[in-house]
């Protein structure tokens, strides 16, 4: 079995009294898109945020191929390759797509001009996120210079999984990316999803949405209480199974025998 490319081990976080995750455990494989599915409260958001650096673990251990990595802060799991996109858009809706795209990782010019003024290098950063649009194949995004504002929420969200994407060199996580959205932008954004893994990025998708996990998940992570509780495939077990053990109705599959 190769290395996974992330993994946790025994992390626990506690807010007072309150155990927000519990010992949990998490595997992400090359070439894969990880669905954690949990009920509410069960610990999805702390353990996601634990492996982009939002959260410090009181204990245990983040391994990215292979080796221990301790996170501070957001920053530096990104400069570790791993992207994050959260529930709450982090989109600058005032801003083009180009700038978001490029939001907090801003090109300057080079020379005086970059170094000394500060100037953006507009026209780089326009032609990066064409790039980067196309190669996803988002194709209705025609101006790049549109306000971001201006878009549907499928395509936001298109914009913030294309950015994971271009900038994720190791692992791309992404929190609810089609909560709020229609059937159709949820199927756009879907493909996205496939499209991001396709090109060699795993994915680490958090998602309430049973359809769309068993749609594009190539394994399931079962967060219950605090721990993961399982790992299934939509092959293995029916969505009725999952949210059966999500909820503790069924015992983990370990167990069932
Ligand atoms: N900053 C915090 N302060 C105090 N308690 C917190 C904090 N963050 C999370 N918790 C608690 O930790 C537990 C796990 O929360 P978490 O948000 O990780 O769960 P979740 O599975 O993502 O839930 P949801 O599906 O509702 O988003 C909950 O009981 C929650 O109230």
């Amino acid at each position: 079995m190769t290395t996974p490319v992330l993994q946790a081990r025994g992390l626990t976080k506690r807010y007072g009294r309150v155990v927000a995750i519990d010992g949990s455990d998490l595997d992400l494989h090359a070439g894969e898109i990880l669905a954690v599915i949990g009920d509410n409260g069960a610990g999805k958001s702390s353990l996601i945020k634990a492996l982009s650096g939002a959260l410090i673990p009181d204990s245990g251990e983040i391994l990215l191929d292979g080796r221990p990595v301790h996170f501070r802060n957001p920053m530096q799991a990104r400069e570790a390759g791993i992207e994050t996109v959260y529930q709450t858009l982090a989109v600058a809706p005032g801003l083009d797509i180009a700038d978001n795209l490029f939001l907090g990782r801003e090109q300057r010019r080079t020379g005086p001009l970059g170094t000394v003024f500060r100037m953006l290098d507009k026209s780089h950063m326009r032609a990066e996120a064409r790039r980067h649009m196309t190669e996803l194949g988002i194709g209705t995004l025609q101006n790049i210079g549109q306000a971001v504002e201006s878009l549907s929420g499928g395509q936001r969200q298109a914009v913030a999984v294309a950015r994971s994407a271009a900038f994720g060199s190791k692992v791309v996580i992404l929190d609810e990316p089609t909560a709020a959205l229609g059937v159709k932008e949820g199927n756009r954004v879907l493909q996205l999803i496939r499209d991001v893994r396709d090109r060699g990025l795993p994915v680490i998708l958090i998602s309430h949405n049973m359809p769309h996990v068993y749609e594009v998940a190539d394994r399931i992570h079962i967060q219950r209480l605090g721990r993961r509780v399982a790992v299934i495939t939509p092959a293995s077990h029916s969505m009725s199974d999952a949210v059966a053990i999500m909820t503790g109705a069924a015992p983990p599959p370990d167990q069932a025998a």
